[in-house]
């Protein structure tokens, strides 16, 4: 497995522990920066990752910006993206098994390193349903190709 990781300056502390975190369980991570504190706008690391992932160049993607908003609309403006921003592990996993989320956000302002960590390995654990959900995802991509 393979996740792309990127963050703006007010995610780069919790990017970096979530970088940490994965590569500890032996996954592969492409790091899309930030790569400090300096500041950088969160649009350019949103759509670097998500492109990756709508590329197929990795499996799932996880963003974090302060609040894990601009950094999750960002992404979600990629074709063939569902980037989810979770604040606990019951959407993290409900996201996956209902919305085949294909990214991640974390508010790294907002949820503590330990629950963030938590939100992290519960997305990678579920996988999607299908069934009535697809018909709601095929919705989603019906948006974005201007059919619905
Ligand atoms: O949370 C964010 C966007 O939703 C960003 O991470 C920024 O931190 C936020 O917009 C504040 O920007 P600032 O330049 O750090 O004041």
């Amino acid at each position: 497995m393979k996740i792309a990781v990127g963050s703006d300056h007010g995610g780069f502390a919790l990017k970096e522990a979530v970088k940490k975190h994965l590569e500890a369980k032996g996954i592969e991570v492409e790091d899309f920066g930030c790569y400090s504190t300096e500041s950088v706008d969160y649009a350019v690391y949103g759509a670097k990752v998500a492109h990756c992932v709508a590329d197929g160049k990795a499996d799932y993607g996880v963003l974090v910006c302060s609040t894990g908003i601009g950094i999750s609309m960002a992404a979600n403006k990629v074709k063939g993206i569902r980037a989810a921003l979770c604040s606990d592990t019951h959407a993290a996993e409900m996201t996956r098994r209902h919305n085949n989320a294909n990214v991640l956000c974390l508010g790294g302002l907002v949820t503590e390193e330990k629950t963030a960590l938590e939100i992290v390995d519960t997305f990678l654990k579920f996988d999607f349903e299908g069934g009535r959900h697809q018909r709601r995802i095929d919705q989603i991509a019906d948006i974005e190709n201007g059919r619905l």
